[in-house]
């Protein structure tokens, strides 16, 4: 049977053999001087991550979204710092120190560097320094830089689906020769439409599994007769704050021979010892094939990446559109996005913190969650949109999820915890969102 090396191999011999195989051309800049300033507990730049004043007119708009003017907040309450309970910088990285002064030097040295798509003129020393520690982070050969998370998926799934085209040269490829692409139900946006780019080029066909339903998907994919399958996954649900499970993911691999794609979004250096991620938790790094991450979560600045071997490297940087035609981010970005990950390695307590954080969280509200991202199912928009208004009202910016984001009557606060909250804030918090936490903690309130 053939196996997914195969395919790559007669992809990539396809593409040498019509000259489009493409590799990046580097600029050569002056590294900035290594070594940033770290700090053994957190500093006052990380409460900046979490204070925000918000504007008076949206505040007001938010407030009086339903005629409940009346209850608004006087005008001097205004201009007080709300708490953010909504943000992804989960480690509270945009503004660290490091993160500033690696930017602001590039930018003096370099302004925003060489602007052009990453084949064309835009990937420099930078660009290649940070795709070395992404790789090194992710325990991967190589790693591929990209506008945002969202066109790293993309580029992911559309250089997948360009397989079945490489291999059926000079026709559209028949239903069996496309990829089959098995994906969760609840998987990010960015995944959907990077399938809906493979589809409308008649190169793949999706199975849909029901979430993190395993059995469900041994079951369509044993029903599948498919050579090229490819399942792809949220590590770490956005919406709903649980993991993939992993380990069963890699079973399925092991009897299907699947390619495992796994979207690390809100998991890259949260989750794992070394801020590896959800594949690092789960002690499962070795076992997936491609690795796609976010550099505006956790690591506080912009842009995606995707880990792979050399070989998916090849692939994805010759037939990835967003990659290809897209401008590479921007030199600053780059070095900032260079000593966050620094910062992640040598602060390690940040993760101690934000896992004690989840802990307390638990303890306070009885609810099993199992990450930084907390997801209260409150049901339809009205009610979704009163919890939010109380919540500003106590002082705290907690957006409510509403349709398009999740399902109509699945409307939700999804509450996001940072290094940067206090205890305190924890505690206020759930104070406030007490009508709204299931039923186990209004008991233990009452003392039942
Ligand atoms: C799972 C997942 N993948 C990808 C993205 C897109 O990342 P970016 O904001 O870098 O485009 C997000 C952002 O919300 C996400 O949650």
């Amino acid at each position: 049977m053939a196996t997914w090396d195969m395919f790559l191999d007669a992809a990539l011999a396809s593409l040498a053999a019509r000259k489009l195989l493409f590799h990046t051309q580097v600029i050569a800049l002056e590294p900035q001087p290594p070594v940033p300033e770290t700090f053994m507990g957190p500093g006052s730049w990380d409460r900046a991550t979490v204070e925000f004043r918000l504007e008076s007119a949206s505040q007001q708009e938010w407030l009086s979204e339903d005629g409940e003017e009346s209850l608004s907040v006087p005008e001097d309450d205004m201009n007080r710092k709300l708490i953010l309970f909504s943000g992804n910088d989960y480690m509270c990285l945009s503004s660290h120190p490091a993160v500033r002064e690696a930017a602001a030097k590039a930018v003096q040295q370099y302004g925003m560097g060489p602007r052009g798509s990453p084949l064309i003129s835009g990937y420099t020393t930078y660009h290649k320094m940070v795709e070395e520690s992404l790789a090194e982070l992710k325990k991967t050969e190589d790693c591929i830089l990209c506008p945002t998370g969202f066109s790293a998926n993309l580029a992911v799934m559309t250089a997948l689906g360009s397989i079945s085209s490489l291999l059926s040269v000079g026709r559209k490829p028949a239903e069996d020769e496309r990829v089959a692409i098995f994906s969760d139900a609840l998987n990010h946006a960015s995944i959907i439409d990077g399938i809906r780019l493979v589809e409308r080029q008649k190169e793949g066909i999706v199975f849909v599994y029901k979430h993190c339903d395993m059995s469900h998907l041994d079951f369509l994919l044993s029903s599948c007769s498919m050579g090229k399958k490819i399942v792809i996954t949220d590590s770490l649900f956005s919406m709903d704050g649980d993991f993939a499970p992993l380990p069963e993911l890699v079973k399925l691999r092991k009897k299907h021979g699947f390619l495992l794609v796994v979207d690390d979004a809100h998991g890259t250096l949260v989750c794992g010892d070394n801020g590896g991620g959800v594949p690092e938790m789960f002690a499962c790094q070795n076992e997936i094939d491609i690795s796609i991450g976010t550099l505006s979560k956790a690591v506080g600045c912009l842009g995606g990446f995707i880990s792979c071997s050399n070989r998916w490297k090849r692939l994805i940087v010759s037939r990835g559109r967003t990659f290809i035609f897209s401008t590479a981010l921007p030199v600053p970005i780059v070095a900032s996005v260079h000593a966050a990950i620094y910062v992640s390695n040598e602060e390690r307590w940040r993760r101690s913190v934000i896992w004690g954080h989840v802990q307390y969280f638990a303890s306070l509200t009885k609810i099993d969650i199992k990450s930084h991202v907390i997801s209260i199912v409150v049901g339809s928009e009205d009610a979704v949109l009163k919890a939010s208004r109380h919540l500003l009202r106590s002082g705290y910016l907690v957006t409510p999820i509403r349709p398009p984001f999740v399902p109509p009557n699945s409307c939700r606060l999804r509450i996001t915890l940072s290094v940067a909250h206090s205890l305190d804030d924890i505690k206020r918090l759930v104070d406030a969102l007490t009508p709204w936490l299931p039923a186990k903690h209004a008991c233990m309130l009452s003392g039942e």
